[in-house]
């Protein structure tokens, strides 16, 4: 039967194909929800049809079995394999088309061009003149170069103002000289810089008649285009192994009084004229846009790392028989027990809300860019800063958290690289880091939301801006029982309290004595706070709105039933802030949880397929344990006897030591 149907095929194991039967709606209608689009939902799976027909781009040796050096060079020949078939595959230049390619065939352990397209190419399109583009844009895109962005450095990563890479201007050559002064100056973590790019963004310090302008981004090549050898003045390298992403060349990179011309100022909003005049950009942050497109694409991409993981730990549970229930004739499939209901589904709930608010976020930086780069408009700039702040951090924390939730469920066999679980772990979970630590990032956040206060406080809640519209709502009495609007209010008020609180204590430090950095620093856990609980609440109002908007019956009656477990399970999970306030009551509470219950029953039948709706293919999952067909103690099977440890029967190890130290121990 076809993939398209639900996914049901002859010979899967039959109890994936009951699940599959039992759904209440269509996976691939649930898919145009996911991926915004009935066009780019088809799209996807037509994709994934192509690239089933090129035998070069099968899977052929398990990334699990790789060393680095292996997995690179794997990377690298799928990449040579793509752009041979890249016209037949994809619409040229489509970015969102590209990036699904990238994930599908290579996966998410890191590869080449992975910088080249997240920052290398937005920051030539948001930061550079068109001339600049004229020069590098067209190139970068047709792939003669590979780019990366290199801002981050030995000893400073969090706090950009304290770089210390310089480039000092030379009106007498019209050149800017890059330099590494330090060794905590060395550019150090940026992705794919060690080995493959021959290109980056560096951001640096300007510096213009010995005046610091603070970081900016300058294009240089590192490498010569024919030899790929750094160029003179250049130290460039990998980093080591990581934690997850051993695909990808993280690397450092040194300048030694390098010089590059006055055009390699990227210069769309700042202007250093030949004479070493400079020309302010309309709005000081500006150079950090690229940070900003990152963060505004997370909640989606972590949404897809969780469903990836809960996609194997869904098919995995409804296939995995273990204890009994009322019939002792047979055991039950793990996923009939509460507890893994409980453990899965308010994170199924939490990747189909990430998703739908990264869809917004996307569109509004592009909207963003827009305003920028056609109106000179930056007015938006400030909202989706702190926006974008506050929601890498908490869906990043909370996918990380999912996913480990993913990997227990799955027992002992989570725990094995078949899984893949503990890859897809490591690799979500440098979202808490990269593009912005998740505290800092927080912290961001919460300037903007006692900004909010102090003007409520201060009498202008004209002023605020609609995000933040909620800090004047008066409290309410709230009947749960009237469904979504009303949860929204009582988050609104446990956010609102929340964010007073946190102002409150800043400004008693204030008071008392402290400057206004240390008084933020004294409640900065509480601010911290704040910014979680209005980032959680923007969540869950997008992810309604989504809801709503949906037309497919059966589509928006499960979705529902998720909206409501994500309502239950979120309220009740800020319960601490509502109890000490005295905005809900212990009944209220009772209430909550009752809900959460029999919202667990009723998604039960439509799990699977709520997770088979992403059509992952096998190819992307690289899991053993969620292969679609379900078959996985064959699966696992044949996977151990593929390692290289059991391609002998005795091991070196075995005769060099083992062996000889046994027959010692019998003299
Ligand atoms: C495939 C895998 C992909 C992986 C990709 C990973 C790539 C990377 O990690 S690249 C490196 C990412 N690095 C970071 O994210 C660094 C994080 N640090 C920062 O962004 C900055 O240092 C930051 C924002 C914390 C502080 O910046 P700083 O210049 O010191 O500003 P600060 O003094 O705190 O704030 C000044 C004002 O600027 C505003 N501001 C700061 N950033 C922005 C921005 N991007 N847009 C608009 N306003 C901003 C602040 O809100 C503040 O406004 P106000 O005064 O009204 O409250
Ligand atoms: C996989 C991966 C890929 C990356 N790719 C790139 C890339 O392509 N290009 C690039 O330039 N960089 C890249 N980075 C670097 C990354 O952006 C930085 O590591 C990140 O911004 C965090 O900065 P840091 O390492 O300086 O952390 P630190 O700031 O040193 O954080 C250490 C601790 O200090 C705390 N802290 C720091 N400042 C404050 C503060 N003001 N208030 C409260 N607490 C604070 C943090 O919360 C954290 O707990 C990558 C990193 C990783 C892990």
């Amino acid at each position: 039967m076809s993939f398209l149907n639900k996914e049901i095929c002859d010979g899967d194991n039959p109890d994936l194909t009951e699940e599959r039967r039992t759904a209440t709606f269509d996976t691939d209608r649930m898919a145009q929800v996911i991926y915004g689009s009935e066009k780019f939902a088809a799209r996807r799976r037509q994709i994934t049809k192509s690239i089933s027909r090129i035998p070069a781009l099968q899977d052929t040796k398990p990334l699990a079995f790789m060393t680095r050096e292996e997995k690179i060079t794997e990377a690298c020949r799928e990449l040579d394999v793509l752009s041979d078939h890249w016209e037949q595959l994809i619409y040229v230049n489509d970015e969102e088309e590209a990036l699904h390619l990238h994930r599908e065939v290579i996966g998410m352990e890191g590869h080449p061009f992975a910088l080249h397209e997240t920052m290398f190419i937005p920051t030539l399109v948001s930061q550079a003149s068109d001339e600049q583009q004229e020069k590098w844009l067209g190139r970068a895109r047709k792939r003669e170069i590979i780019g990366c962005y290199a801002q981050t450095e030995l000893g400073h990563g969090s706090n950009l103002r304290k770089l210390e890479t310089t480039a000092t201007y030379s009106p007498s050559t019209q050149e800017f000289i890059l330099h590494t002064p330090t060794i905590t100056a060395l550019k150090w973590w940026p992705g794919a810089l060690g080995k493959s790019s021959n290109y980056a963004i560096v951001m640096a310090d300007l510096v213009i008649k010995n005046k610091s302008y603070g970081p900016h981004p300058f294009i240089v090549q590192l490498r010569d285009e024919k030899t790929h050898q750094p160029l003179p003045g250049i130290t460039v390298g990998d980093i080591g192994p990581k934690m997850a992403f051993n695909g990808a060349d993280n690397g450092f990179l040194g300048f030694d009084h390098f010089r590059i011309p006055r055009g390699n100022l990227l210069m769309r909003h700042n202007r250093v004229e030949p004479d070493g005049s400079y020309l302010k950009p309309p709005h000081a942050k500006i150079g950090y846009s690229s940070m900003v497109k990152v963060r505004s694409r997370m909640a989606m991409d972590q949404g897809l790392f969780m469903a990836q993981a809960l996609v194997i730990a869904v098919r995995y549970s409804a296939v995995r028989r273990q204890g009994f229930l009322e019939d002792k004739s047979q055991e039950v499939k793990v996923l009939d027990y509460q507890t893994q209901q409980h453990r899965l589904f308010p994170s199924i709930a939490r990747v189909y809300a990430f998703i739908f608010c990264g869809l917004e976020t996307i569109q509004l930086y592009e909207k963003l860019i827009l305003d920028v780069n056609k109106n000179g408009d930056t007015s938006g700039m400030a909202d989706l800063h702190s926006l974008t702040s506050g929601l890498k951090s908490v869906v990043t924390h909370f996918t990380g958290q999912g996913i480990e939730q993913a990997r227990m469920a799955c027992g002992g066999h989570g725990y094995s690289m078949a899984s893949y679980i503990s890859e897809i772990y490591g690799v979500a979970v440098a979202g808490c880091t990269y593009e912005g630590e998740n505290m800092v990032m927080l912290l961001q956040c919460a300037r903007a939301l006692v900004k909010a206060v102090e003007l409520v406080e201060e009498g202008h809640p004209e002023k605020l801006s609609p995000m933040m519209a909620y800090l004047t709502k008066p409290s309410v009495t709230v009947d749960l029982t009237v469904g979504p609007e009303a949860y929204v209010k009582i988050f609104q008020l446990i956010a609102k309290k929340q964010a007073f609180k946190a102002t409150e204590q800043l400004h008693k430090f204030m008071v008392a004595g402290d400057s206004r950095d240390v008084a933020w620093n004294k409640s900065a856990v509480e601010l911290t706070k704040a910014s979680r609980l209005h980032t959680r609440l923007y969540i869950l109002k997008t992810f309604i709105r989504r809801v709503e908007s949906i037309t497919d019956i059966s589509v928006k009656a499960a979705l529902t039933d998720l909206l409501n477990l994500h309502l239950n399970y979120e309220l009740l999970d800020v319960a601490s802030y509502a109890l000490a306030d005295g905005i809900m009551s212990s009944t209220q509470m009772d209430f909550i949880k009752n809900q959460l219950y029999s919202s667990l029953e009723k998604i039960r039948p439509n799990a699977v397929s709520l997770m088979d709706s992403f059509q992952f293919s096998d190819l992307q999952l690289r899991s053993v344990l969620g292969r679609r067909d379900g078959h996985v103690y064959q699966n696992l099977f044949e996977w151990a006897k593929s390692s290289p440890l059991n391609q002998s029967e005795v091991l070196p190890s075995v005769t060099q030591y083992l062996k000889p130290m046994m027959e010692k121990s019998k003299l």
